[in-house]
């Protein structure tokens, strides 16, 4: 992959499609899932972790091989609902064969085991509410992008979530009522040197937003704001 291109989709509702039933399936089962996605898993065994999210129904377990001539049993239209698959299994020519049957039908291909085959491959990911960092490095070392993505997790803490709460928040609050669009920009980029994260952190987060949101209904101008923000 010369130029991977990175995107956030917005899976929910749409079917996936996991060949293997392994560990490696497993993980890669729990973050479609965990995107919203309906997985189908097609193996002939499961780790203990998808048989357990099997029978609580939060994804479809088919317990056979896949083959050529299962492929032929489908339906174009169930092949065609699916957006993504991951081909898992521990075996390269089964993984080439998925692989091969999901760019016939012009889905979006992870080769577990062959990186070169594949249309996309999954970065380390660290979440807190709406902040997704993503890091990859291509293949090159899947184990150092874990690694960043570790350091980061600690740099970016849980209450980055609340913070993202906030700033999605009132900058919608913002672009409702202030008309200039250039001074609600450089708005945005004050509201970032704020001290909130603090008070996240200190426990007098709520009530101070609590202040910022009643003087802002009071007074929908840039200067309250400003005001307010930098503590005067
Ligand atoms: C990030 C993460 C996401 C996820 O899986 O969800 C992910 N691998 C993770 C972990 C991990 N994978 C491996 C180890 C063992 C140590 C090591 O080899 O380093 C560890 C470490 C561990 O398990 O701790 C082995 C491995 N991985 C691949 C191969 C095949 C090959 O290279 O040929 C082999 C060799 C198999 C063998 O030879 O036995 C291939 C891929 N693995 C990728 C993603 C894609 C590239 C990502 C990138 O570089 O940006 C890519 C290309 C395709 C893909 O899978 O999408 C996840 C961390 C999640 C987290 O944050 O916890
Ligand atoms: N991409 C990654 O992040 C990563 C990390 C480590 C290892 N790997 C590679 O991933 C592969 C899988 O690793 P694992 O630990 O999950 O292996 P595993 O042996 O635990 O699981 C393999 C699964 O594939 C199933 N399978 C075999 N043939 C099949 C077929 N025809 N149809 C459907 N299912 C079939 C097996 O029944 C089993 O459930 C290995 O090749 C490994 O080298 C990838």
């Amino acid at each position: 992959m010369k130029h991977p291109y990175p995107i956030m989709l917005d899976l929910i509702g749409t079917r996936s499609l996991v060949v293997g039933g392994g560990r490696i399936a497993e993980r890669k089962v729990r973050s479609l899932v965990q995107a919203g996605a309906h997985v189908t898993v097609l193996s002939p065994d499961f780790t203990d972790g998808l048989v357990e999210m099997g029978q609580r129904s939060e994804i479809k377990l088919i317990e056979e091989r896949f083959s050529e001539a299962w492929l032929r049993e489908q339906t174009a239209s169930a092949l065609k609902a699916c957006r993504l698959v991951i081909a898992a299994t521990d075996s390269a020519e089964v993984n080439q064969a998925v692989c091969a049957a999901a760019r016939r039908w012009g889905m979006f291909v992870n080769v577990v085991d062959q990186p070169e085959l594949s249309t996309f491959i999954l970065p380390s990911v660290v979440r807190r509410g709406k902040l997704v960092i993503a890091v990859s490095s291509g293949g090159a070392s899947p184990s150092f992008a874990r690694k960043i993505a570790r350091e980061l997790e600690q740099s970016y803490g849980e209450e980055y979530e609340l913070y993202l709460d906030f700033l999605s928040e009132f900058r919608l609050k913002i672009q409702a009522v202030i008309a200039d669009k250039q001074a609600r920009q450089q708005l945005f980029q004050e509201m970032l040197a704020w001290d909130v994260l603090p008070r996240i952190r200190a426990g007098t987060f709520a009530d101070w937003k609590d202040k910022l949101f009643r003087a802002f209904d009071q007074e929908p101008a840039i200067a309250t704001i400003r005001a307010f923000g930098r503590g005067i």
